[in-house]
């Protein structure tokens, strides 16, 4: 080993979701770690992403009830919305969750953190602020950034991302979101709960990953709550004119030119290769990010990339802290660790939310000859009907008996979600699922309420199974 100050076992290359889980876990259990940040620790969830994308969708949801009170025997009201408030308590939630991220926690787990851009000038050394490094294993977990489309003039309009837009003290008169992805989708609802006018261009469908009976049921609530949706709308020219920026559409109605006070761009993500010397390391890439085996090893082996910097992986937090486990299994502990994307749970956090795991129905039609859909509406359920949230459904998909997927639109469709990407994680059979306790009421047992029909469809009207109760009858004191 090099008997150098800068020498470590494990260099991790950016202190996002994925960088802190592999440094804090590798340096727990003993190993030299450094780890180089360039921009703000956290990343982009804590920074400019999930955090306070969460905490601004909390605040318009109280706004929202407000509005919707009158349900519930209250008065209704238009809430009045101290939009720089709103924005302090999304800072506020920041700043609650990002000493768990600071340098200084990790510093104290042992961990040495090198604040600047990190560059390969080699297969196993690269440089930070012109010190050089050296490592025996390499983790890079550079994160992506907003993918921006090439549109004529879009730059002389001037646009916010989700890097800029948190920042905002003042409430946009008009937002255009133009990409109706989770991030347009999010951020579109909860700017016009906050009381701004809303436009939501997408030049496919909105959501258009996702179950499209499920993405109908958000599709309503959009329109109902204001938001002017535009899909199929192609953006031919961008521009800013006095009162802000514009975008020229092409697409279902011909040469219509919508004004806003801002524009937020929200059409993809880019992973962030940049500047890194990759090819001086021998680490494959192209535009879609660093190529992986399935041990999420590059090409150059002594260098693993995980979370969102990687080529075809989904960009989730959970699938970053997914990875960074994986990647301490195999350099950490020199045990075997293979990533599998099947079952990663994905949400969609809408008003209601969209929640799936495993295939959709489409999907699943495609993979197999023969499959079983059973959907359950949230008005069957008495929590929800108790809380007046009785918009949405929940669809199991089985092959042979056994889940492949479950979409779930509801109001708390994550939650409800959570305990399915248990039961799929585990190969938990219907059988348990079905038998288990849950308390009433909750919008959880709308979940065993599906499995219950499965098997009821089984054993009710089932001329065996009438056989052996007369049977038992006859035969059982
Ligand atoms: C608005 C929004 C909302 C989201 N909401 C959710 C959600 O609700 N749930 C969910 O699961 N996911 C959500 N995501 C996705 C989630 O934020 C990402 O999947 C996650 O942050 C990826 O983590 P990462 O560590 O791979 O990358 P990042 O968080 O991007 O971290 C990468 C880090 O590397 C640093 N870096 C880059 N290059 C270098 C270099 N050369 N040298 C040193 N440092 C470098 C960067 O500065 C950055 O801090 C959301 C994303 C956005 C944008
Ligand atoms: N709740 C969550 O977990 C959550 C929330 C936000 C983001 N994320 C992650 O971040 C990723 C990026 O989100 P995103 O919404 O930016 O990207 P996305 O790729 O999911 O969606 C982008 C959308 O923009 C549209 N688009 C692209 N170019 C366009 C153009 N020129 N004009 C009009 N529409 C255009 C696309 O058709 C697509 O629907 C997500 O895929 C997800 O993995 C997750």
């Amino acid at each position: 080993m090099k008997e150098n100050a800068d020498h470590f076992d494990l260099i991790v290359i950016g202190a996002g979701a994925a960088g802190l889980s592999v440094a804090s876990g590798a340096a727990q259990m003993g190993v030299r770690v450094a780890l180089i940040e360039a921009r703000a620790m956290g990343g982009d969830c804590l920074n400019s992403g999930c955090v306070p994308s969460k905490a601004l969708i909390a605040a318009a949801a109280r706004a929202q009830a407000m509005r919707e009170a009158e349900v519930f025997g209250i008065e209704a009201v238009e809430p009045v919305v101290d939009f720089p408030k709103v924005m302090e308590h999304v800072a506020d939630v920041i700043a609650q969750i990002a000493p768990h991220d600071s340098q200084e926690r990790f510093e104290g787990l042992g961990v040495t953190v090198i604040r600047g851009m990190a560059r390969f000038t080699g297969p196993d050394a690269l440089e930070v602020e012109g010190r050089r490094l050296t490592a025996r294993r390499f983790v890079i977990a550079t994160g992506s950034r907003p993918a921006i489309p090439p549109i004529p003039g879009l730059e002389d309009a001037g646009y916010l991302t989700n890097e800029t837009i948190f920042d905002l003290r003042e409430r946009p008169r008009h937002l255009i979101v133009l990409g109706g992805g989770p991030i347009g989708v999010e951020l579109a609802q909860a700017f016009r709960r906050l009381g701004a006018q809303v436009t939501l261009v997408e030049a496919g469908t909105i959501l258009n990953r996702e179950d499209g009976q499920a993405v109908g049921v958000l599709r309503q609530a959009l329109l109902r709550e204001g938001v002017n949706v535009r899909e199929g709308a192609t953006v031919q020219a961008a521009g800013r004119g006095p009162d802000g920026p514009w975008l020229d559409l092409d697409g279902d109605r011909n040469g219509d030119r919508i004004k806003g006070s801002h524009l937020l761009v929200a059409t993809g993500r880019a992973a962030t290769v940049e500047g890194l010397g990759l090819e001086a390391a021998g680490v494959a890439h192209d535009r879609k990010g660093i190529a992986v085996d399935a041990r999420l090893r590059t090409s150059n082996r002594r260098i693993h990339a995980i979370g969102d910097v990687v080529a075809d992986a989904p960009s989730f937090t959970h699938v970053a802290g997914y990875h960074a486990g994986l990647v301490i299994r195999q350099a950490v502990l020199g045990l075997p660790a293979k990533a599998d994307h099947a079952m990663i749970p994905r949400v969609t956090y809408g008003a209601p939310e969209l929640a799936q795991i495993g295939l959709t129905e489409v999907e699943a039609r495609k993979a197999h000859e023969r499959i079983q859909v059973i959907r359950k509406d949230l008005a069957e359920n008495d929590r929800a009907r108790a809380d007046r949230a009785t918009e949405g459904w929940m669809k199991l998909i089985l092959h042979r008996g056994r889940p492949v997927g479950v979409t779930i639109v509801a109001a708390h469709a994550g939650e409800m979600l959570a305990p399915w990407a248990q039961a799929m994680a585990a190969g938990t059979r219907l059988s348990k699922l079905s038998g288990m306790v849950l308390p009433y009421p909750t919008v959880a047992e709308l979940g065993k309420a599906v499995t219950g029909t499965y098997f009821s469809e089984k054993l009710f009207g089932n001329p065996w199974v009438e056989r052996v109760a007369r049977a038992v009858q006859r035969l059982v004191p």
